[in-house]
């Protein structure tokens, strides 16, 4: 068996927000003056029990307050980048929230130029490349996202793509079809997160109204066996992740967790890490996750490397360039 932690791989399901440990949570709350409900890294760790997706994201965004200017973003976005680097991460997409930060008054430029600030030197400094995705709160009004959408400006350069989270059940997709228009005309890339808690509907009108280009999840799919033939017949990306949809009890535990059955399915499913800091690991700790709970192989842990590298917005040369990083992990004995 070969160490999973160096096999090279892309993150396609992250929110940046969804890194934010503790300590780093406690500090910068100090240095901005920002009251955290819970004052100790101990509390706050015990607050990560959830019952399901809502009860996780009062406490994303209650936390996610702490981080007011460029810097806080940045310092954010760098400890991510040094964490994946150790766990094989070579490319990410990352997500954002921009809405959760401009409804406190931080401006919507210093969240992009500190996210992007550490980006950019993670390529030079620890070789992983990326893409930034904005996400719009699927359980605020589609008018809204239209809106910041369109107010971007200079900004609207700076993003590579859009996607669709916050709580799911009740908000469905073809709500934010305008927005979807609008964004694919810019040419911009489009994910939605669909078929984490709510069904196989969700799925396909992300995919027929939306017009996503991959899922977010998707794992519901599988209630549906007409639409998991149609997802492996368009090799349609779901982005998989296994210790969040344990934490959010969308599962019942890992060794039921169905990302195994659905490679064999034939989906073009990845293994993603969704909010590490609140779901008890990195990218490389899902992988090693399933390994323990589910006796991943190492020929199934490259072919999720390889969906995850395929499936992402790095550049053709750049896949190519990690295409061939795989190909040595595999020879390597
Ligand atoms: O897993 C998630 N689902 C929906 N919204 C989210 N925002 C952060 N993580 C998630
Ligand atoms: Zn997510």
């Amino acid at each position: 068996m070969k160490d999973l932690y160096t096999l090279p791989k892309a993150e396609l399901h992250l929110h940046i927000e969804g890194t934010l440990e503790p300590e780093l949570a406690l500090e910068l709350a100090a240095k901005n003056g920002v009251e955290l409900p819970h004052g100790s890294v101990e509390e706050l760790r015990r607050q990560y029990d959830f019952e399901d997706l809502s009860s996780f994201l009062d406490l994303y965004y209650a936390t996610m307050s702490v981080l007011r200017e460029a810097a806080d973003f940045e310092a954010l976005t760098a400890a991510y980048l040094r964490r994946a680097a150790a766990q094989g991460l070579r490319h990410v997409d990352v997500f954002f929230d921009p809405q959760a930060h401009v409804s406190r008054g931080v401006p919507v430029e210093a969240v992009i130029t500190g996210i992007r600030t550490a980006l950019d030197a993670a390529r030079a400094e620890l070789g992983i490349t990326s893409t930034l995705v904005m996400c719009f709160l699927r359980d605020r009004p589609a008018a809204e996202a239209l809106a910041l959408l369109e107010s971007l400006g200079d900004q609207l350069g700076r993003i590579d793509g859009i996607g669709l989270d916050s709580a799911e059940v009740g908000h469905p997709p073809a709500l934010f079809a305008e927005v979807y228009d609008r964004a694919r005309a810019a040419g911009l890339h489009v994910v939605a997160h669909a078929g984490e808690e709510a069904g196989p509907d969700y799925v396909r009108e992300a995919l027929d109204v939306l017009r996503v280009e991959r899922v977010d999840h998707g794992i519901q799919c599988l209630q549906d066996p007409a639409l998991v033939e149609r997802l492996v017949a368009e090799r349609v990306p779901l982005t998989v992740c296994p210790f969040s949809n344990v934490r959010l009890r969308v599962v019942g535990e890992l060794a039921d967790h169905p990302v195994l059955r659905m490679l064999e399915l034939g989906l073009f499913v990845s293994v993603n890490s969704d909010d590490p800091a609140y779901f008890g690991g990195y990218v490389g700790d899902n992988f090693q996750g399933l390994r323990d709970a589910l006796g991943l192989t190492d020929e199934q842990a490259e072919t999720l490397a390889r969906n995850s590298v395929d499936a992402s917005f790095a550049t053709e040369e750049r896949k190519r360039a990690l295409r061939a990083e795989i190909d040595a992990w595999s020879r390597a004995r």
